[in-house]
């Protein structure tokens, strides 16, 4: 890529996810937008006749710059670039299901995009959605992305991911874990690492004074201890370590209406304290926007927080929403990093 097109726009490495759901189409779908193309250089990673076949049935046509992991800083920037791993066959792609063949594709993509942005060569790596079971096939301790790309670049500082929406995001002390286990996950600790983790991302995103609400656990954060205790014991003195520490934050509030307060009051985010306390709440309010973020990582890592849709696979109905937000955050947050090492 010239200098020129290289100073204006972040080359995002774009994984295509998982072949047997509707990646194939969003990841065409993405290449074809205008303001993504504005705004990111992409070096997208996967085999050329899934894309093809993502293209067909989103009725699309695709100019991109075929080139090689070796070739493709030399691109000239006019197009996006492809790299063809040549590593999957449509002939063994089967539509809905997950499978050994998909987790390997998807996993594989993703591993090259991780790559890339750990060696200096992307500034930000997305991926159209996987399905965590095919990726388990391929990579039996993939509990999620965060663990996989750990393993990838050997990464051992705190990760987590966000749900963003541009009124809102959603950040979790737990995550992937069994609801059983929850409130014996929470502590204070937990708490002021996730608010620290949050105003960070926050920042970087460009917020410069984050405010975050914090939900309770219980039903009406406890009701002064008539349901559950874990308010008073844990997630108060979490939220005045915080603010003593000068965060701005305040809680806990009650989940049922936590969003609504947030809205209403100007929060930037709203910590829950689990997966679907705050994913319910944000995928009503933004199906087709969500994003998921997962901050703390040396780069930006963002896809649409919708998954493989695998009832609608290559109908060329899925909804580009989610994933154009996903790349234009990831560019965003891509731009602002290479302004503040260029300040410090
Ligand atoms: N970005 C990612 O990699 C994500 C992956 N997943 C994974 O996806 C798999 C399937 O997850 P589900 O819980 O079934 O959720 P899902 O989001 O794949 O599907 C839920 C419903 O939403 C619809 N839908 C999803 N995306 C759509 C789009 N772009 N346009 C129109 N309709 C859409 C589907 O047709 C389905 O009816 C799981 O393995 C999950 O872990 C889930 C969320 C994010
Ligand atoms: N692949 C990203 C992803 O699955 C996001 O998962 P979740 O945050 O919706 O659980």
């Amino acid at each position: 890529m010239t200098e020129s097109a290289k100073s204006a726009r972040p080359v995002i490495a774009l994984a295509m996810g998982d072949p047997a759901g509707i990646s194939p189409e969003l990841t065409a779908r993405i290449i074809a937008l205008d303001d993504v193309k504005a705004a990111a250089h992409l070096v997208v990673i996967g085999d050329r006749r899934i894309l093809d076949e993502g293209a067909k049935a989103a009725g699309l046509t695709l100019d991109l710059e075929p080139a090689t992991l070796e070739t493709f800083q030399q691109a000239s920037g006019e197009r996006h670039v492809f790299i063809d791993l040549g590593h999957l066959d449509p002939a063994d792609v089967t539509r809905g299901e997950a499978t050994l063949a998909g987790g390997t594709f998807a996993t594989t993509n993703f591993r090259t995009a991780l790559q890339l942005a750990d060696e200096g060569k992307a500034q930000a790596v997305c991926f159209t959605p996987f399905n965590k079971k095919a990726m388990r096939y391929a990579y039996p301790g993939y509990d999620d992305e965060i663990r996989f790309v750990a393993d990838v670049i050997g990464f051992s500082g705190k990760v987590r991911e966000f749900n963003v929406l541009e009124k809102v995001w959603n950040a979790r002390v737990t995550s992937h874990i069994p609801l059983k286990d929850v409130a014996a996950a929470l502590s204070v600790e937990a708490i002021l690492a996730e608010i620290e983790l949050t105003a960070t991302c926050l920042r970087n995103a460009g917020y410069d004074d984050p405010k975050i609400a914090v939900a309770g656990l219980n039903p009406h954060a406890g009701d002064g201890g008539s349901f559950g205790m874990e308010e008073i014991d844990i997630i108060e003195p979490a939220v005045a370590a915080a603010k003593a520490r000068g965060f701005n934050v305040e809680g806990p509030f009650p989940a049922d209406t936590v969003f609504l307060r947030a809205l209403k009051d100007g929060f930037q985010a709203v910590m829950t304290m689990y997966h679907d306390q705050g994913q319910i709440a944000m995928k009503l309010m933004g199906f087709d926007k969500g994003v998921t973020m997962m901050g703390g990582l040396p780069f930006p890592l963002c896809t649409p927080a919708h998954g493989t849709a695998y009832d609608i696979a290559g109908k060329g109905i899925a909804d580009v929403g989610a994933s154009r937000e996903a790349l234009l955050l990831a560019a965003r947050m891509a731009k602002k990093a290479a302004a503040l090492s260029t300040a410090a």
